[in-house]
């Protein structure tokens, strides 16, 4: 079995909003949102050679669809995601990802600071020339897209976690944004948030069939929301394409691991 075959990529959707990325230029296809090409990351140290973090990682994500990104703790998820956000700078490689794209952290108080949830997603609009009514209406879309249409006038400090992910999802969206990078959103959450938060994920994507997602997280269960999967272990992409194939990859693992320790 090829473990590094990627799946093949849907069908070319029309992008208007191609650029590329000052930092590190890739050639862009219209078929995929997000790509990396040989993408290394290394970190100087006070003791001279610097530490690779991320090793010749690949990946090529097609459009419209929602990707997860999975691997022990430490193996360089969050790293790349950056680096896809444009956050960091990687030390080689080449990225594109369409623009705009927007990353929501694992912590939503980090994103979401406005006092009601109609102004938190209508912040990012500030600087458009929209009237009120169209600021309004584009929030309610928004928010619409990830089910909290009826929450517009909620203090932010009475949201669940999930919630307020949601509402950091709305605001990216608000903003047309195509491309969201989301950093291991469930992992404070309880089940029916953590479900709440992939469902609205989907059903934004289903709703406009130009945004992607790539969804950091460590739970399994979760690949089952997923169109395709990364696994990555010490800063290097080991599988990715359909995430059956990736669950049962780290199934495997999983076992093996299990067996060496009763041994
Ligand atoms: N600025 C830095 N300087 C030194 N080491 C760093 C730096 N940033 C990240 N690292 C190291 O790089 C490795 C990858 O970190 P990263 O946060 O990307 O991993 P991760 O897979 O997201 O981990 P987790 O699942 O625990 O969130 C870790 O060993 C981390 O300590």
């Amino acid at each position: 079995m090829n473990l590094l075959a990627p799946l093949r990529p849907s069908p070319a959707r029309p992008s208007s909003l191609i650029r590329s990325n000052p930092l590190s230029r890739v050639s862009a296809r219209d078929d995929f949102a997000i790509e990396a090409r040989h993408v290394n990351f290394s970190v100087p140290t006070r003791q001279g050679a610097p530490v690779s973090i991320l090793k010749d990682c690949s990946v090529s994500i097609p459009a419209g669809q929602l990707w997860m990104l999975l691997g022990p703790n430490g193996c360089g998820k969050s790293t790349l995601l950056k680096i896809l956000a444009g956050l960091l700078a990687p030390t080689a490689g080449k990225v594109y990802v369409r623009r705009p794209r927007s990353f929501v952290f694992q912590n939503p108080d980090h994103q979401v600071v406005m006092p009601t949830v109609e102004a938190d997603v209508a912040f990012g609009l500030g600087k458009s020339n929209l009237t009120l009514e169209e600021v309004r209406s584009k929030v309610f879309q928004a928010l619409d897209a990830v089910g909290m249409s009826d929450y517009m006038q909620r203090p932010i400090q009475t949201l669940s976690g999930g919630q307020k992910q949601r509402v950091a999802i709305a605001g990216a969206l608000a903003e047309a944004c195509k491309v969201l990078l989301l950093d291991e959103l469930t992992t404070f959450l309880d089940e029916t948030d953590q479900i709440g938060v992939i469902k609205a994920v989907k059903n934004s994507l289903d709703k406009s069939e130009e945004v992607t997602a790539l969804w950091v997280t460590h739970r399994l269960e979760e690949l089952e929301y997923a169109d395709g999967a990364i696994y990555m272990e010490d800063g290097k992409v080991i599988s990715y394409g359909d995430p059956a194939r990736i669950t049962d990859f780290i199934k495997d693992k999983q076992a093996a691991y299990i067996n060496d320790i009763n041994c």
